[in-house]
């Protein structure tokens, strides 16, 4: 297995759209023709993205994501199917993407396929890739109506400093979290290479679906939950922020997340445009 940790635009070759990464064509540009994961770049699309942090920012705190997974834990929302679930996000757009506002069943089957054709008998690799971002059934009635603030976008660890590699971390001034002197220092409740396991992540659709695969006792093998789990945690898997925090378990599972992360995001890509002429 290789791994790859490279940033979008490296290393590419200035006359193509794509830049080879090993394996996959990573492309240059967005669906909305702008590098991937930028949130600073003016434009409609990312005031709807900062608007979604800015509300996650401020109402994340710690009390408020160990209810969340005390109530989404008893899983007796539902009874039904991986493909009834993926079926349920074709209505929903992700509100903190600034690279994808088409409906989430196209993402996963796009990320699904993007490792089908790089890791052809890594199955379980394409079967995380098929299920994990289900978790944003939240959106859905059924399963509470969740805003989008409390179900999408990049999630870091509660009970600890904030790091400012989180995007849009200008935001944490607001809360309250950030005033209490047993959250605010570096490790916060936590002892050194604790294990992300003990860790109460931000809310979202990560966690629920970690919660929905452990609790009907799936057989996917560690390294699909840990990438289901930490997939958004952009702060640790791209930037390396929070390592005093990650066992030597994590270490290892992390080289899997970062492979499976360059088909997460650069699979995002748009087809058709809303509306074709015929
Ligand atoms: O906006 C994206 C969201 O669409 C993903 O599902 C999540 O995993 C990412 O961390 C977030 O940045
Ligand atoms: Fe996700
Ligand atoms: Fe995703």
């Amino acid at each position: 297995m290789t791994v790859i940790v490279l940033e979008p635009n490296e290393s590419s070759n200035a006359e193509n759209d794509t830049a080879v990464d090993g394996e996959l064509d990573v492309p240059r540009r967005n669906a909305f023709g702008l590098d991937f994961r930028d949130f600073e770049k003016e434009s409609l699309r990312n005031a709807i993205v900062q608007e979604c942090y800015r509300k996650n920012h401020i109402y994340q705190t710690c009390e408020f994501a160990n209810k969340k997974k005390e109530e989404y834990g008893k899983l007796d929302k539902a009874e039904m199917s991986i493909w009834e679930c993926c079926e349920l996000l074709k209505n929903y757009v992700d509100e903190s993407d600034p690279d994808l506002d088409e409906p989430q069943i196209d993402h996963l089957l796009q990320t699904a396929e993007a490792i089908r054709r790089d890791h052809p008998h890594e199955y379980w690799l394409q079967l995380t890739a098929l299920i994990h971002d289900l978790g944003k059934v939240l959106l859905h009635p059924a399963f509470g109506e969740e805003t989008q603030w409390c179900v999408v976008g990049d999630t870091f660890p509660l009970g600890c400093a904030f790091d400012n590699n989180i995007v849009h971390h200008q935001f944490f001034k607001e809360n309250p979290d950030s005033r209490n002197p047993a959250f605010n220092t570096k490790l916060g409740i936590y002892s050194e290479n604790i294990g992300l396991d003990n860790i109460t992540m931000s809310w979202g659709h990560d966690e629920y679906m970690y919660l929905v695969a452990k609790g009907n006792n799936t057989t996917l093998p560690p390294a699909g939950l840990f990438i289901i789990r930490f997939h958004s945690f952009y702060a640790m898997h791209r930037h390396g922020a929070y390592t005093f925090l990650m066992n030597d378990e994590d270490k290892e599972m992390l080289k899997w997340l970062q492979v499976f992360n360059k088909y997460d995001l650069y699979s995002k890509s748009k087809y058709f445009p809303e509306k074709l002429k015929w």
